[in-house]
């Protein structure tokens, strides 16, 4: 049964496949994996490389429409091809920044795009507003990507997501193109944008010190399947149930 009451569901996924490949080089890359994420919350997704973690972001974020199953977003249903009121509610960002904006865009251009593309209105003030949410001043407005140092060019990719004031992000291990000493601050930042716009989050990641101090709830994949979902304390007190998740817990700390 799903433990999340109906009136609380925001993004979900039931009974979802995913195949890539024809003929014989057909693989199974998600297997029947059933995942519901409550208004507010923050969920973890870890897994061993090639689980099929970023394959489920990108099917929930409406980018890969080949899919077996449901997905539902504020208990509707949603087509493979989503409407456009969905994209401005759920917004990715991945790991990498460089690959995710534009290279001959500045910065205002590239925050313009997305409110042009809503007939959102008063372009100036949501950038400026934006800008200074993600700890950047209105200076930045004018520079290119390769003028913004790894962590500021993550800022602006989160701006990016935020402009269109969405009630989920899908995080794609966003803070592990970034240089260590700036992960902490990407991560503080979607902490506090989090808690002031009461905003969903599912992030993927490799980093359990980050999904535990982060997320309530972690899902933990195998081979394509959601093998077991654990609390955060369950994870830091071993709880796991299953003994792939235990040995993989205990791998991912040393
Ligand atoms: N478009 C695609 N065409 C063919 N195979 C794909 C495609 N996208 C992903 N795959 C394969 O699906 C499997 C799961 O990939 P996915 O990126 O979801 O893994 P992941 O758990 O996010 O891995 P990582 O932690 O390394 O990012 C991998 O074997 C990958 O090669």
């Amino acid at each position: 049964m799903n433990p999340i009451p109906t009136a609380q569901r925001s993004i979900e996924m039931v009974d979802v496949s995913i195949a890539f490949g024809q003929g014989g080089h057909r693989r199974q890359v998600v297997d029947n994996v059933s995942l519901t994420l409550a208004q507010g919350e923050c969920y973890g997704l870890i897994g061993e490389s090639g689980c099929g973690k970023s394959t489920i972001l990108r099917a929930l974020a409406g980018l890969n429409h080949d899919y077996q199953g449901h997905i539902l977003f504020n208990n509707r249903e949603q087509q493979p091809q989503r409407d456009k009121a969905f994209y401005r509610q759920v917004q990715m960002v991945f790991q990498d920044p460089y690959a995710s904006l534009h290279p001959r865009k500045m910065v205002w251009a590239s925050l313009r795009e997305p409110l042009k593309l809503h007939a959102m209105d008063h372009h100036e003030a949501r950038i400026s507003d934006v800008l200074h949410a993600v700890g950047l001043s209105d200076a930045y407005r004018y520079r290119y990507p390769h003028q913004l140092s790894g962590g500021q060019r993550q800022r602006v990719a989160i701006a990016r997501a935020l402009i269109l004031e969405p009630s989920v992000l899908l995080l794609d291990e966003p803070t592990s193109a970034l240089d260590v000493s700036v992960q902490a601050e990407i991560l503080n930042l979607l902490s506090s944008m989090q808690r002031q716009r009461s905003l969903t989050y599912l992030m993927v990641t490799h980093d359990l010190a980050v999904v535990t101090h982060l997320c309530r709830r972690i899902g933990i994949m195998h081979h394509g399947k959601l093998l077991e979902e654990l609390s955060a304390d369950s994870v830091r007190q071993g709880g796991a149930r299953e003994i792939y998740t235990r040995e993989f817990l205990a791998a991912s700390e040393a």
